[in-house]
């Protein structure tokens, strides 16, 4: 009686452990930082609905959804030690940026307020591939260039 109690005890572990690494590749395949931009000249792209846009938000933490002239943007700010530091975040964004082949427009201001907004240009709003650089973006590691948090 014990040993079938064991073994059905261990064989719910082993399901569980399955269901964990499931549940994770699943989520891996929603993560956007995994995914990779597409190029933005195909005919089939359309930019995504401020519904669609509110439900990728949550993806991309600290990014805000902003609506400037009926546009749809991604819009990120930080305040960064020096003007120099300023420049060093920028490139390490534009690296991301042309590994991707999407870019954001860079903002620096009052010598160290930075801002980054992302839209797509060839459709006049948001598409996935926006959300992905955003991602990507928040992955890296650029700790020692900023300061405190960016006043609103
Ligand atoms: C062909 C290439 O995909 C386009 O020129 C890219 C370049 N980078 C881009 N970046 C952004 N943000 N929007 C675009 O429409 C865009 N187009």
């Amino acid at each position: 009686m014990v040993v079938v109690m064991l073994s059905r005890c261990y064989f719910l572990a082993w399901q569980s452990r399955w269901f964990h690494r499931l549940k994770l590749c699943f989520e891996l395949m929603d993560d956007l930082s995994a995914k990779k931009c597409v190029p933005c000249s195909t005919k089939e792209m359309r930019p995504m609905t401020e519904q669609a846009a509110h439900e990728l938000i949550s993806q991309v933490p600290e990014w805000e959804l902003v609506n400037e002239g009926g546009r749809l943007r991604l819009s990120r700010s930080w305040k960064v030690k020096t003007f120099l530091k300023g420049l060093e975040f920028f490139q390490a964004v534009a690296n991301v940026a042309e590994a991707e082949g999407h870019h954001p427009d860079l903002h620096l201001v009052e010598w160290n307020n930075v801002k980054i907004e992302i839209w797509t240009h060839a459709v006049g709003g948001l598409t996935e591939n926006d959300f992905i650089l955003a991602a990507k973006i928040n992955g890296l590691n650029l700790h020692h260039l900023v300061g405190r948090k960016a006043s609103k």
